[in-house]
């Protein structure tokens, strides 16, 4: 599965972080889909809209999922749905600046981004994005299209549910669990359990 040319969906900010990874790993990158002609930065060709990507055969290419999220978003599950529907694969992207426990269990199409600490025995689900400086402590689960954004500090055994959002430099103490689809905002300081579907904001996190 490793080394198949990269096809990146999307063009943005996250699509260019992931890029600068696959360019330290010597990867081989076709170009990148977006849902109109953009020139990409590094001077990547663009392939259309992300239908484009099913003129290639599922066996001769991997994608990576270069969307950003800046809080609770359904784009980066749909998109991965979508794709694996078709029989696709996303490739997994991990900076080499990172410290990452050799017993940490990794789903498909995870990113983690430079100088991420992942402890150990953690367990980290499809399609989420670890970005950058962010750090989960022991015995966590972070369930699948999460985003863990900059700086997010999380406690040992914390459970993430499916499709959350946890803001920028949000702290979680050990053994919260956050229901799905919920969102944590920027700074939070979060020492209570939190339930399906929840904002919450603030030092103590409370809901909004
Ligand atoms: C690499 C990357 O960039 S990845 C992206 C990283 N970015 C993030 O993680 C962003 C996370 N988003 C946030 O924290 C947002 O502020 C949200 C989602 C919590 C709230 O956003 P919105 O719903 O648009 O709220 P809005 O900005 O209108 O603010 C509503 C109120 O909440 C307050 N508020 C907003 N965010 C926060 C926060 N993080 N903590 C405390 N209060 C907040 C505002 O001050 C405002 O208060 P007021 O009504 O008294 O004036």
């Amino acid at each position: 599965m490793k080394n198949k040319p990269i096809i990146i969906i999307g063009n943005g900010g996250h699509a260019r972080a992931l890029i600068e990874i696959l360019l330290m790993q010597s990867r081989e990158i076709i170009g990148f889909t977006a849902p109109t002609q953009q020139v990409n930065p590094f001077g990547f060709t663009y392939l259309g809209k992300d239908e484009s990507i099913e003129q290639y055969h599922q066996d001769e290419i991997i994608l990576v999922l270069g969307l950003g999220t800046i809080q609770i978003s359904s784009i980066r599950k749909e998109i991965f749905d979508r794709f694996k529907k078709l029989g696709y694969t996303f490739e997994s992207t991990i900076h080499p600046k990172t410290i990452i426990s050799p017993t940490v269990q990794f789903g498909e199409g995870v990113q983690i981004m430079a100088g991420a600490i992942v402890q150990t025995n953690t367990k980290i689900a499809d399609n989420t994005i670890i970005n950058t400086g962010t750090i989960i402590d022991h015995d966590c689960i972070i369930d699948a299209h999460t985003h863990l954004a900059p700086g997010v500090t999380v406690s040992g055994s914390v459970h993430i549910g499916e499709s959350c959002h946890i803001g920028t430099a949000a702290t979680i103490i050990q053994g919260i669990t956050v229901g799905k689809k919920s969102l944590v905002g920027a700074g939070a300081v979060v020492v209570s359990n939190i339930a399906n579907e929840k904002k919450v904001v603030g030092v103590p996190a409370k809901e909004v």
